[in-house]
């Protein structure tokens, strides 16, 4: 790491769109997901002075922090090392809660940005000599909170610029225009992305990082991630209910349904892991173009899927009418991510001609949603921009 030569580094990282397994994921149990083709892209530049600045317009926070007073206020956290962190613990988060200026009580989920950044910067850099000057920007295509993943694409693009700009990991030119890292050094990244993800949702699963960072699609069980071996071009329409809800909130309310109704919830979350496990074989056997029968089957699961998300909990009236609006039209939905509002994806058969589709955007427009991507899903996970 060299302070004296101006350094700029730009990252990119996906989102994703969890097809089926949320929630259930977090007990163990498996689930699919996808990357979409909407990223949040980030800018770490060197200062000249000896401030550190975080500017994150999406959600209005733009705060500086002097070297100094962070190398001091920081120094008694305990993060483990660089390859072996270790997560924040509550007196952690409080600690830096009251370094950064934030009250303990204040749990607007927003504010934990700062915290997680704080922790990845800290953690990262406090073996070095002295801690940079930096300035980091970010910027997402993704709505924020809405079930996208946009904390994990918020976490990975952070780790992969400080693991970078320490020298921890090494990208590798992969395209005009992009770099992408070694297999180990996605792991460095994954890990402490996972971090940052364990600081704004509480208790994560995993999968979204995991999917922001590798990218295509893949498959979590009991923290394990493998790559789907196959899956058919699948076309999704996203449709934002605009209701705000936390990721954090929603997983702590099933995890409370689960300790009071473990013999309820367990069959719920089995049958959740039961459509995973079916919809996996749909793909084994399908062609890259969906037949019209596979295109039912997958559908039938994506229903089943959304009335069980409903049992547990985490639906809204509004996420039931756009439900409804896609049945009346033909199409299939379900909430994705933790749900409470956020978004829905609505599979789109490849057999769908424009006018229905047109017809279709329009009757949700008219009921004032926001319609917002027609999005093919399995991309490139994280990138360093060149
Ligand atoms: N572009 C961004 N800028 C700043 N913070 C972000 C950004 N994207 C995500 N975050 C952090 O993640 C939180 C939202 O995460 P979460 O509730 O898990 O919703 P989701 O991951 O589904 O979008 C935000 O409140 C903020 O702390
Ligand atoms: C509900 C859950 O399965 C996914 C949450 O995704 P999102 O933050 O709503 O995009 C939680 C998790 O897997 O950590
Ligand atoms: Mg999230």
């Amino acid at each position: 790491m060299t302070t004296s030569q101006p350094v700029e580094i730009r990252i990119s990282a996906p989102g994703k769109v969890i097809l089926h397994g949320e929630h259930a994921v977090v007990y163990g149990k498996a689930a699919i997901a996808a990357t979409l083709n909407l990223r949040s892209h980030l800018t770490l530049k060197t200062r000249l002075d000896s401030m550190i600045q975080l500017e994150l317009p999406d959600v209005n926070i733009n705060e500086e922090f002097s070297v100094a007073a962070l190398q001091e206020g920081l120094q008694s956290i305990d993060c483990g090392s660089v390859h072996d962190p270790i997560p924040a613990s509550e007196e952690v988060i409080s600690l830096i809660k009251k370094f950064a200026g934030i009250d303990i009580e204040n749990n607007e989920t927003r504010m934990l940005a700062i915290v997680a950044f704080l922790f990845i910067y800290y953690g990262i850099f406090k073996e070095k000599r002295e801690l940079p000057a930096i300035s980091v920007y970010i910027k997402s295509d993704l709505p924020v909170g809405a079930g996208l993943g946009s904390s994990a694409a918020f976490s990975v693009s952070l780790a992969a610029a400080i693991l970078q700009f320490a020298g921890y990991i090494d990208s590798i030119k992969e395209a005009e225009g992009a770099s992408t890292w070694s297999t180990s050094d996605k792991r460095k990244i994954n890990n402490w992305a996972f971090l940052g993800e364990k600081v704004i949702h509480g208790r994560p699963s995993g999968i979204d990082n995991s999917i922001s960072t590798y990218g295509g699609a893949l498959r979590m069980q009991n923290g394990e991630i493998t790559q789907l071996d196959k899956m058919p071009t699948l076309s999704v329409l996203l449709v934002n209910t605009k209701v705000p809800r936390s990721t954090m909130t929603l997983v702590a309310g099933v995890r409370q349904k689960y300790n009071l109704y473990p013999d309820v919830m367990e069959p719920i979350i089995n049958a959740v892991e039961a459509i995973t496990k079916r919809t996996e074989d749909l793909f084994k056997f399908s062609a890259d173009t969906m037949s019209p029968d596979d295109v039912k089957t997958l559908g039938d699961l994506i229903d089943l899927n959304q009335n069980l998300l409903n049992a547990m909990g985490v639906g809204h009236p509004t996420l039931d009418r756009i439900v409804a609006a896609a049945k009346k039209h033909g199409f299939y939905s379900k909430l994705t991510g933790a749900g409470g509002g956020g978004c829905a994806f609505v599979l789109i058969p490849p057999d769908t001609s424009d006018s229905h589709l047109q017809y279709f955007n329009q009757d949700l427009n008219d009921q004032g949603f926001d319609v917002r991507w027609k999005t093919t899903v399995g991309g490139q996970g994280v990138l360093r921009e060149l």
